[in-house]
C-alpha cells in the first residue's frame, strides 16, 4: 500500500497517514462565505484537496474517502451584502454557491460527497453550544454565548502560542460581558431582520466557529482523519474549533491532521475579499484563460509555499498543455498513471515534483495522458479550449507530428549548406515563416528543435511543407 505523507501542522512534522477507518478515510475542508464570486485565492485550497481526495480514493478505494466542504451560509458579511443590495439573504448564499459550483467545475475540482449549508446544522450547533455550557466551557451573557478560552488547556497547540501571545497579536473584539478578551462567540442575538433562530439564549445566530464544529461531527464524527483550510484559519478559527469539540467530546480526537495551504499572494500580501486586491475565478475564465491552465499554475508551486499568479506562468502552462494535448490526441490513456507520479504525491502533497514527471513522458503519450489525468489535467472536459485546433489538425492532410517532423529535417539541411556556404538567407526566411506559423525555433550545437505552440496556424504550416 502507498504509504501517504502529510506535514501537520498540530504537530510541525511530516508523517505517514494512519486512518482511523481506512474503510472511510474521512477530510473535512472548510469552505467559503457565500456572498460573492470566489477569488483565486479561494481557489487554491480547493484544487489541492481536489487532488488529495483523488490520491486518497487511489489507495483506500473510491467508495472508502468521505470528502466534506461546508458552505458559511449565514455570517455577517453576508448580512452586510443583503443590506446593500436590498436582496433577501437566501437569494445571495443561493447565487453565490450557484457560482462557486460553476467555477471550481471549470477547474476540475470534484464536488465534495457532502457540501453541507450551515443555515441546515443550526440544531446540531445548540446542541453542542448547550454541551459546552453544561460541561463548564462556556457561558451565556447578554443573549450571548461565549466559549471560555482559558477553559481548555491546549489552546493554542495547534498555532505553538501561548494564550497572552495570542491576545498580544490578535484583533480580539472587546466586550464588557466577555470574562476574557479572548473568549470567542459561539451565539450571538439577532435583531429582527436579521437572520435568526429560537434558541435557549433567545432569538440569535451561531458563531462562525462553530458552524465547523458541528458540521464536521454530523458528517464525519467526532474523531477523523483530516481537518484542511488555508494558513489563514490556523487561528483564530482552527485553534477555536479545536477548543470547542475537544471540550464538547472529550472522547474524540477531532481532528487527527491539520492541513494547511499557503497563500496566494498579490505583491507579498494575502489576496482576500477584505483587503480588496483580488481577482477571481471568473474574471480569469472570461479572459479566456482556460480553467485547466489555472489549475496547472495552482499546482505547480507546492501547497505550503506562498505563490503569485503572473501571467508568465500562465502563458507556460497553456503552451505546455497545448503541447501535451496534440501529442496525446487520439491516445487511450495507460492503465496507470507513472508511480513517481504517484510517489511525488504521497510525499506530502508534492504536485509540482508530479509536474515535473509529467514532462518525462512526452516520448510515451499514453503514460503522459494516464498520469496528467490523475493530477486532473488533460481531462476530457476541460478540453474545450483546444477542441478547435485540434480539429484543424486533424483536417490537416499530413499530421502536426510528421509536418514538424519534415520541417525540421528540412531545416537541419539548410543550416549544414549554409555553414558551408555561409550563407544563411534561407535558414533565416524558412525561421521566420516557422515563427510566424506559430512554431518556435531553437537552434544549438546540438541540432533543430521545431517546437508547436498554442499559436499555431495549421494552414500555414502546410503551406511549407
Ligand atoms: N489568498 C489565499 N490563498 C489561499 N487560500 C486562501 C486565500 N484566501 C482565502 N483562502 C482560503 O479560502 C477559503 C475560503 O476563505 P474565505 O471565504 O474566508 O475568503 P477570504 O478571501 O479570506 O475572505 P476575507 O478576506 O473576507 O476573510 C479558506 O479555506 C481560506 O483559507
Ligand atoms: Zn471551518
Amino acid at each position: 500500500m502507498v504509504d501517504i505523507r502529510l506535514t501537520n501542522t498540530k504537530t510541525r512534522t511530516k508523517h505517514s497517514l494512519v486512518p482511523i477507518d481506512p474503510q472511510n478515510v474521512r477530510l473535512y475542508l472548510c469552505g467559503p462565505t457565500v456572498y460573492d464570486r470566489a477569488h483565486l485565492g479561494n481557489a487554491r485550497p480547493v484544487v489541492v484537496i481536489d487532488v488529495l481526495v483523488q490520491l486518497l480514493r487511489h489507495v483506500y478505494g473510491a467508495d472508502h474517502v468521505t470528502y466534506v466542504r461546508n458552505f458559511t451560509d449565514v455570517d455577517d458579511k453576508i448580512n452586510a451584502r443583503a443590506a446593500e443590495t436590498g436582496r433577501p439573504i437566501r437569494d445571495i448564499t443561493d447565487e453565490t454557491i450557484g457560482w462557486y459550483h460553476a467555477d471550481m467545475d471549470a477547474l476540475g475540482a470534484a464536488r465534495p460527497d457532502h457540501e453541507p449549508r450551515a443555515t441546515d446544522y443550526i440544531p446540531q450547533m445548540i446542541t453542542m453550544i448547550e454541551n459546552l455550557i453544561d460541561s463548564g466551557h462556556a457561558y451565556a451573557v447578554e443573549g450571548h454565548v461565549l466559549f471560555e478560552v482559558r477553559s481548555f488547556a491546549d489552546y493554542g497547540k495547534l498555532s505553538g502560542r501561548s494564550v497572552d501571545d495570542m491576545i498580544a497579536g490578535a484583533r480580539v473584539e472587546v466586550a464588557p460581558f466577555k470574562r476574557d478578551p479572548m473568549d470567542f462567540v459561539l451565539w450571538k442575538p439577532s435583531s429582527g431582520d436579521q437572520p435568526g433562530w429560537d434558541s435557549p439564549w433567545g432569538y440569535g445566530r451561531p458563531g462562525w466557529h462553530i458552524e465547523c464544529s458541528a458540521m464536521s461531527e454530523e458528517l464525519l464524527g467526532t474523531s477523523f482523519d483530516i481537518h484542511a483550510g488555508g494558513i489563514d484559519l490556523q487561528f483564530p478559527h482552527h485553534e477555536n474549533e479545536i477548543a470547542q469539540s475537544c471540550c464538547a467530546h472529550p472522547q474524540g480526537e477531532f481532528a487527527r491532521v491539520w492541513l494547511h495551504n499557503e497563500m496566494l499572494q498579490v505583491e507579498g500580501k494575502k489576496m482576500s475579499k477584505s483587503l480588496g486586491n483580488f481577482f477571481t475565478v471568473r474574471d480569469l475564465l472570461d479572459k479566456r484563460v482556460p480553467g485547466e491552465v489555472i489549475r496547472f499554475v495552482l499546482l505547480s508551486t507546492h501547497y505550503r509555499k506562498p505563490m503569485d499568479w503572473t501571467a508568465e506562468k500562465a502563458q507556460t502552462a497553456e503552451d505546455t498543455l497545448w503541447e501535451w494535448r496534440v501529442l496525446t490526441k487520439d491516445v487511450e490513456p495507460a492503465a496507470e498513471p507513472d508511480p513517481r507520479v504517484i510517489e511525488a504525491l504521497a510525499d506530502d502533497l508534492n504536485t509540482a515534483g508530479a509536474i515535473s514527471v509529467l514532462y518525462t513522458l512526452k516520448d510515451d503519450p499514453a503514460k503522459l495522458l494516464a498520469s496528467a489525468r490523475f493530477l486532473g489535467l488533460l481531462r476530457p472536459e476541460l478540453g474545450d479550449w483546444v477542441a478547435r485546433d485540434l480539429a484543424v489538425i486533424d483536417s490537416m492532410a499530413i499530421s502536426v507530428k510528421d509536418g514538424i517532423a519534415t520541417l525540421t529535417q528540412k531545416m537541419t539541411d539548410l543550416r549544414e549548406k549554409a555553414m558551408e556556404s555561409k550563407d544563411f538567407s534561407t535558414v533565416d526566411s524558412l525561421k521566420a515563416a516557422l515563427t510566424e506559423a506559430g512554431v518556435e525555433v531553437r537552434m544549438s550545437k546540438t541540432g533543430v528543435e521545431l517546437i508547436a505552440g498554442p499559436r499555431l496556424d495549421a494552414a500555414k504550416l502546410g503551406a511549407l511543407l
